[in-house]
């Protein structure tokens, strides 16, 4: 029985989270070859401004206040 978990960010609609369970769940049952029955998808929107990364606080990224960290591409695929 999968249990996958999402953590993002606040913000995303009820439409936008049962596209997410949807998809996930079609995913998850192909690949484990179980029922989608068995499938279950906890979805936790968490607010910027309790969500760490590189050292700062999203919600600051999301205002500008803070840099956002590199992306892989930028890095040459590095931390
Ligand atoms: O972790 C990041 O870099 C950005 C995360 C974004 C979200 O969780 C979201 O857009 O919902």
């Amino acid at each position: 029985m999968p249990v996958i978990s999402v953590d993002w960010w606040k913000g995303n609609d009820r439409a936008q989270r049962q596209e997410l369970v949807s998809e996930l769940t079609a995913c998850v049952s192909r690949i484990a070859g179980c029922p989608e029955e068995a499938v279950t998808v906890i979805v936790r929107d968490v607010d910027p401004d309790h969500w760490g990364k590189g050292g700062v606080l999203a919600d600051e990224i999301l205002s500008g206040a803070a840099p956002a960290a590199p992306s892989p591409q930028d890095t040459g695929g590095q931390p």
